[in-house]
C-alpha cells in the first residue's frame, strides 16, 4: 500500500490482472495478491516498491494468516524486513466491517447469474456471520468493531477444491480448473434424485428430479474408472459439493446463532457466478427462501485490509471511514 498524489496507478504500480485500486488519505489503496507459491515474486514486488514502514535497519510489515509466521523468516532473510504478526481473525473481522462501513457497492447478492448490489444500514450492520472460505473455512460471528467469536469452521473449503481437483482432474491450476468447470455436466457423475427416483421428483420433500441427491454418487453403479469421466464433469460435481456444502453449514450456523445476515469472503470464491450461485441456492433452499448469502467484492483481501489498518488501528480506521471516496474499478 502506498500514499502518493502524484503518481497515477499504472505509475506507481503498473497494472496486475484484475487486483484494484482506490483513493484514500489523498493516496490510494492498491490490492495485489499473489499465489503462495511464487512468494518470491511477492518478495521483488514488495522490494521494487518499498512496501514497507521504516528505513532499511528497522523496516517492519504488517501481516496476517499463516504466512505470517510462515515466511516471516524468509521477509528478514530476503529483505531485511521484520513481519510483525497480526491475528487472522481480528483482521478478517476489521477489514469485512471496514469494507461494508466504507465501500458503497461492497456487498451483493448472487442468484442465477444475476448480481444485485445491497445497501448497507451502517446503524444495523450486526450481529453478522463472517465465513471466510480460504484453504478451510472459518465462521465468525460479529457483533461489532473488534467484537467477534470464531463461532465454526470447516476444512472441507478451497484448498478442498483445489486439491481434490488437482488429483482427480491433473490440471496444473486453479484458474484452469474453474474453467473447466464451466464446461461441465455434474450429472455424468452424481447421482440425481431422478436417478434414484426413475425420472421423478420427490416433491413430498421439496426435491426436483435434478437434485443433487449423492455427489459424485454415480460412479459407484457404473464400471467406469477416472480415466472414464470427463475433467469439466468432475470439477463442475465438486465445485458444486464443495460451495453447496458450505452454504449449508453456514445457514445452519447463522441459525444456531440467530444471525440474519451471511456475508461471504476469501479467494476460493474468486467472484465466480457457479460458486455464488450454489452458496446461495443452499441458503435459501434450507431458509425456505428466509435468508440470503452475501458477497464481498474484496473477497481475499479481508485479512490484509485488517493488517493494513492496524499500522495506527483507531486514528487510521476513522480517518478511512468518513474520508473514503471510492473511484475504483
Ligand atoms: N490462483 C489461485 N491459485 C490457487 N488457489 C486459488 C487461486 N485463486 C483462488 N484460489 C482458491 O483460494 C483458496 C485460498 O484462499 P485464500 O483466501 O487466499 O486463503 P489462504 O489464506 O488459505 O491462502 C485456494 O484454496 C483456492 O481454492
Ligand atoms: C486454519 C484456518 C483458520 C486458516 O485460514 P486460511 O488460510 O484457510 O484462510 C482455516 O483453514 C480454517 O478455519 N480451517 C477450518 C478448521 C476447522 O474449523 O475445522
Amino acid at each position: 500500500m502506498v500514499n502518493d498524489k502524484n503518481k497515477s496507478t499504472e505509475e506507481s504500480f503498473g497494472v496486475f490482472n484484475d487486483n484494484r485500486s482506490f483513493p484514500i488519505l489523498g493516496g490510494w489503496l492498491h490490492f495485489v495478491k499473489f499465489e503462495t507459491a511464487k512468494i518470491n515474486e511477492c518478495f521483488e514486488f514488495v522490494h521494487s516498491k518499498q512496501l514497507y514502514r521504516g528505513d532499511n535497519a528497522n523496516a517492519v510489515i504488517k501481516a496476517t494468516g499463516g504466512g505470517a509466521y510462515k515466511f516471516a523468516d524468509l521477509f528478514k532473510e530476503k529483505l531485511g524486513v521484520v513481519i510483525e504478526k497480526e491475528d487472522e481473525m481480528d483482521c478478517l473481522v476489521a477489514g469485512a466491517n471496514f469494507l461494508l462501513k466504507a465501500i458503497r457497492h461492497e456487498a451483493f447478492t448472487h442468484k442465477e447469474g444475476l448480481k444485485e448490489f445491497v445497501q448497507i444500514n451502517h446503524n444495523d450492520m450486526y450481529p453478522y456471520l463472517l465465513v471466510n472460505i480460504g484453504s478451510g473455512v472459518s465462521m465468525i460471528k460479529v457483533d461489532g468493531d473488534g467484537k467477534f467469536q470464531r463461532v465454526s469452521g470447516t476444512n472441507v473449503g478451497g484448498g478442498t477444491y483445489w486439491g481434490l481437483g488437482r488429483l482427480l482432474t491433473k490440471c496444473k491450476s486453479f484458474d484452469e480448473l474453474l474453467e473447466l468447470s464451466k464446461m461441465g455436466d455434474n450429472s455424468a457423475i452424481d447421482m440425481l434424485v431422478g436417478d434414484i427416483y426413475g425420472g421423478l421428483d420427490y416433491s413430498k420433500i421439496g426435491l426436483t428430479a435434478s437434485t443433487i441427491a449423492s455427489s459424485f454418487g454415480k460412479a459407484i453403479s457404473e464400471n467406469k474408472e477416472i480415466e472414464d469421466y470427463r475433467p469439466e464433469d468432475i470439477s463442475l460435481s465438486l465445485l458444486s459439493m464443495i460451495s453447496y456444502n458450505i452454504g449449508q453449514i453456514s445457514y445452519l450456523i447463522a441459525l444456531q446463532y440467530g444471525i440474519k445476515r451471511i456475508f461471504f469472503g476469501g479467494f476460493f470464491i474468486r467472484g465466480h457466478a457457479f460458486t455464488m450461485d450454489t452458496v446461495s441456492f443452499a441458503i435459501r433452499f434450507w431458509s425456505k427462501g428466509g435468508a440470503q448469502a452475501m458477497f464481498l467484492r474484496h473477497e481475499g483481501f479481508l485479512g490484509a485490509l485488517g493488517a493494513f489498518m492496524s499500522y495506527e488501528k483507531h486514528v487510521l480506521y476513522d480517518l478511512m471511514v468518513d474520508q473514503l471516496v471510492e473511484t475504483g474499478k
